[in-house]
C-alpha cells in the first residue's frame, strides 16, 4: 500500500485550514464546555484489557475541537489512507520502503496469533521468546552462575538508542516489579564517564553484560563493549570465561561472532524490527530479566491488546487516530512547535525521553515516500519530566509564555507507593493543571483577587490573566503495571505511524542519523595523531575548533 499525496493535497487539508482560520484560532474551551455538559463523556475513551489488566481512560475534551473538527481530521485520515496503510503494515507488507524492509513490531507482541502477519523470521519469535524465558529465568534464580561459581548480582546493557532507551525506561518505569538483589545498570554513552561508573558498582565475577545492538556495528557500543570485555579479563584472565558473561542482541550475527559470542549466547531479531520499536524483541532480555519473564510477557500481551484496538477501532473511536489527528491539528494549523508529555508518575521518568527518539527519529523527516519535499511540517519536537517538578520548572511557560505547547498528562490512578496524602495531592495537580490551562483567568477574576489598591496597577492585572484555551489530554491508567505500561507505549507507537501515514512520511528509515557520524569517523585519525597544526580539512570553524582541543589537551 502506497500512498502518493503530499499531506496538503488531502481535500480536508484546506478545510481544516478554513476552520482554524474562522473558528479554531478563537475557540474557547469556557463556552465549549458551558454549551455541552456532556463534553467529558464525548470526548473520551476508555481502553480496557480482555485478557490482562490494562486500562487507561484518555480525556481529550480540553482540546480545541468540535464535532466539524473532528470530523474533519478524521476525514483528513480517511484521505490519506490511514486505515489501509495500518492494514498493510500489520499484513508485513514492506511499508518502510527506502530499506525495503516490513515493520512488525506488533508480530513481536502477537502471542494469541491473530494478526498472522507475514514476514520472514515471524515464526522464529516464540522460540526466541522461549530462549529469552530460559535465559532470564536462569540468571534470576542463580541458576545461571560466574565463571567462578557465583550468582549473578548485575546486569550491564551495552546498548545506545533504541538498544537502551526502551529497556531502560521499562525497567525504570516496572521498578515495583524488578528483582531486589540484582542490579541493572544501562551504558550507553562513548563518554567513558558512563561504563566507568557502571563498573564501579560490579564484580567481574558477578557480572553479565548484554550487548545489545541491532547492527553490531554501532561504534558507541561496539567500544563499551571492547572495553567491558578487556575490564571482565582483567580479573578472569581465561577468554573462554566470556561465554557465562557476555551475550549478544542483535540482528547480525556475523558481527557478533567476530566479537566472541556464542551461538547459544546470542539473541536474535529481524530487519522488521525498527531500533525504537524494538523493547519488544530480544533488545528487552534485560526487561525480563530485571521484572521477571512473565511481568515482560504481561508488558507484550497488554500492547498487543492496545494492536487490536488500534487495528479495529472505527476512527472515531480509535484513541491512536484520536490523538495523532488532534496532535497534527496543532502541529499544522495552529504552528505549535512542541509538544509536551508529563507524566504524573516518579517511576515514568525516562517516558518522555524514550518517546523522544521514537517520535522525533521516526517523524523528523522532509521528504514523502515519494521523495517529495513536504511544503508543511511534520514531526512534533517531543520533551517532559515528571510531574509536579515540571510545574516548579517550565510551566510557567506552558501557562503563560507566548507559544502554544499541547500537553499530555499521565497518570496512575493507584500508587504502586502509598504513603500518607502525598497520591492525592500528587492527583490534586494533576487534575488541576490541565483545568488551569484550558479555563485560565480573566481579567475580572484577576482583578477580583487584587487589594483595592492594586486593582488600578495594570500591570499587575495583565501579569495574573491566564489566557487559557492551552490544549491537553489527559490520560488515567489504573496502576501502571507491566500490561498497562505496554498499552500506553504501543498507544504512542501508534500515534507516530498514523502521523507518518498522514504527512506520508517513512517513520521507520533514519537517514539523518549518518552524517555526523561520517564526519566524526573522518575527525578521528586527526585527534588519535594529535597534531594541532594538521587538524584535516575543514571549515576555520571544525579545524580551529580541532587545534584548539589537540593544543589544550592533557593527559592524553
Ligand atoms: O542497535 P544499533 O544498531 O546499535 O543502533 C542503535 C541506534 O543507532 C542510531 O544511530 C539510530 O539508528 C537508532 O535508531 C538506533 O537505535
Amino acid at each position: 500500500m502506497t500512498s502518493n499525496h503530499l499531506a496538503t493535497e488531502l481535500p480536508s487539508w484546506s478545510k481544516l485550514q478554513q476552520l482554524h482560520d474562522t473558528k479554531g484560532a478563537k475557540y474557547d474551551l469556557r463556552q465549549a464546555f458551558k454549551a455541552d455538559p456532556k463534553r467529558f463523556e464525548k470526548y473520551s475513551e476508555q481502553f480496557k484489557g480482555t485478557k490482562t489488566d490494562a486500562s487507561l481512560l484518555v480525556d481529550y475534551s480540553k482540546n480545541l475541537i468540535d464535532d466539524e473538527v473532528l470530523k474533519t481530521l478524521l476525514d483528513l485520515a480517511r484521505e490519506a489512507k490511514v486505515e489501509e496503510q495500518r492494514d498493510a503494515m500489520y499484513a508485513g507488507v514492506k511499508v518502510n520502503s527506502s530499506e525495503g524492509r516490513s515493520v512488525l513490531h506488533i508480530a513481536l507482541r502477537d502471542l494469541p496469533e491473530k494478526f498472522k502477519s507475514k514476514a520472514e523470521g515471524v515464526d522464529e519469535v516464540k522460540p526466541e521468546l522461549e530462549h529469552i524465558k530460559a535465559f532470564s529465568d536462569a540468571v534470576r534464580s542463580g541458576s545461571h552462575k560466574g565463571y567462578s561459581g557465583k550468582q549473578i548480582k548485575s546486569i550491564v546493557n551495552i546498548g545506545i538508542g533504541g538498544s537502551n532507551l526502551g529497556p531502560l525506561m521499562v525497567t525504570q518505569a516496572l521498578k515495583p516489579y524488578a528483582k531486589k538483589d540484582l542490579e541493572a545498570h544501562y551504558v550507553s554513552n562513548i563518554d567513558g564517564t558512563h561504563l566507568a561508573e557502571a563498573l564501579r558498582a560490579c564484580d567481574p565475577e558477578t557480572t553479565v553484560f548484554i550487548i545489545a545492538s541491532k547492527t553490531f556495528t554501532t561504534q558507541e557500543t561496539i567500544t563499551n563493549a571492547n572495553s567491558a570485555r578487556d575490564w571482565f579479563l582483567k580479573t578472569a584472565k581465561d577468554e573462554s570465561h566470556i561465554s557465562k558473561h557476555f551475550v549478544a542482541l542483535s540482528t547480525n550475527v556475523k558481527e557478533a561472532t567476530a566479537f566472541g559470542i556464542d551461538k547459544a549466547n546470542m539473541f536474535k531479531f529481524w530487519d522488521w524490527v525498527g531500533g525504537r520499536y524494538s523493547l519488544w524483541s530480544a533488545i528487552g532480555l534485560s526487561i525480563a530479566i530485571v521484572i521477571g519473564y512473565e511481568n515482560f510477557e504481561q508488558l507484550l500481551l497488554g500492547a498487543h491488546e492496545l494492536d487490536v484496538h488500534f487495528k479495529e477501532a472505527p476512527l472515531e473511536k480509535n484513541i491512536p487516530v484520536l490523538l495523532a489527528t488532534i496532535g497534527i491539528w496543532y502541529n499544522n494549523f495552529f504552528d505549535a512547535q512542541s509538544y509536551a508529555q508529563l507524566p504524573y508518575d516518579q517511576y515514568m521518568h525516562r517516558f518522555a525521553a524514550y518517546f523522544q527518539q521514537a517520535s522525533m527519529e521516526s517523524l523528523g523527516k522532509g521528504v514523502t515516500k515519494n521523495g517529495k519535499r513536504v511544503d508543511y511540517q511534520t514531526g512534533e519536537v517531543l520533551w517532559g519530566e515528571p510531574g509536579t517538578d515540571g510545574q516548579h520548572a517550565f510551566y510557567q511557560l506552558i501557562h503563560q509564555g507566548t507559544k502554544l505547547i499541547p500537553c499530555d498528562f499521565i497518570a496512575p490512578i493507584e500508587t504502586q507507593n502509598p504513603l500518607g496524602k502525598h497520591h492525592d495531592i500528587l492527583l490534586s495537580n494533576f487534575f488541576a493543571q490541565p483545568e488551569a490551562l484550558a479555563f485560565g483567568k480573566t481579567a475580572e477574576e484577576a482583578k477580583g483577587e487584587l487589594s483595592a489598591q492594586d486593582q488600578s496597577n495594570d500591570f499587575l492585572i495583565q501579569s495574573k490573566i491566564f489566557t487559557g484555551n492551552r490544549p491537553t489530554n489527559s490520560i488515567l491508567a489504573q496502576k501502571i503495571t507491566p500490561a498497562t505500561l505496554g498499552a500506553l507505549i504501543a498507544l504512542y507507537e501508534h500515534k507516530i505511524a498514523v502521523q507518518g501515514f498522514i504527512w506520508n512520511v517513512n517513520a521507520y528509515d533514519q537517514f539523518g542519523v549518518e552524517l555526523g557520524k561520517v564526519l566524526a569517523k573522518k575527525i578521528l585519525p586527526a585527534l588519535e595523531a594529535g597534531d594541532p597544526n594538521k587538524p584535516g580539512d575543514h571549515d576555520s570553524s571544525t579545524s580551529g575548533l580541532i587545534s584548539y582541543y589537540l593544543k589544550n589537551r592533557k593527559g592524553h
